[in-house]
């Protein structure tokens, strides 16, 4: 089980002076689609510049022209993007197979996906790499979480890693780690605590266990 770090709220600077405070305790950075859209794809560049041997995750949660798309989150330097599971099959293959050319990942969102059992199959026979059940931060403040979900998914992909995202924190994460997924996304959790590396390294101690 391996634990990614969400960076959405601060700019690149912050991003990297972030990482630095819990680079030992994480698997994979992601750079959040709020920093994306405000900052392009040189803030994956630059996280990836900052700290090579950590994986970086572009989130550019990918509706369309998504060949295209992760031929350049991949020359930016980014090991893995995402891309929405709602996508039409099309836009997934085109990502699957330019992420295979550039020996990248691609995580499928599968945020706003009504069926996510019947989805999750498709997808992964479309040789997605990771199927991630994710709550937004606007049904977050409605007080959802994804953890059913993460069980639904894990009824019925075969091939995929499975990855949970939204809300997750210090206090839900052993429900987490119960349903066993391959990665756990962890953005709030870590960033808008005052003891961030404690924290961090306290999630992938629970984690590791598992
Ligand atoms: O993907 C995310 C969200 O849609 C904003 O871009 C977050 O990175 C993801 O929800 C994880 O962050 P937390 O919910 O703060 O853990």
């Amino acid at each position: 089980m391996e634990l990614q770090l969400a960076i959405d709220l601060v700019n690149t600077e912050e991003a990297i002076q972030l990482v630095k405070e819990v680079e030992d305790h994480i698997d994979i950075v992601e750079i959040g689609t709020p920093v994306v859209i405000n900052e392009g794809l040189g803030a994956v560049k630059a996280m990836k510049e900052a700290f090579p041997n950590l994986k970086v995750l572009a989130d550019l949660k990918i509706m369309d022209a998504a060949g295209y798309e992760v031929m350049k989150a991949s020359e930016a330097g980014a090991d893995m993007i995402t891309i929405l599971g709602a996508a039409e099959d099309a836009s997934i293959q085109g990502a699957v197979d330019e992420a295979k050319k550039q020996n990248k990942k691609i995580l499928v969102d599968m945020i706003a996906v009504k069926d996510i059992e019947s989805r999750a199959k498709e997808l992964d026979e479309l040789g997605v790499d990771y199927i991630c059940v994710h709550t937004g931060y606007d049904l977050q403040a409605a007080g959802k979480n994804s953890f059913e979900d993460l069980k639904a998914i894990k009824r019925v992909v075969k091939n995929a890693k499975t990855a949970v995202a939204g809300g997750i924190k210090l206090e839900t994460i052993n429900e987490v780690v119960e349903a066993q997924p391959d990665l756990v996304i962890v953005g709030g959790g870590i960033t808008g605590q005052d003891d961030k590396k404690g924290t961090a390294a306290k999630i992938q101690e629970l984690i590791k266990q598992n």
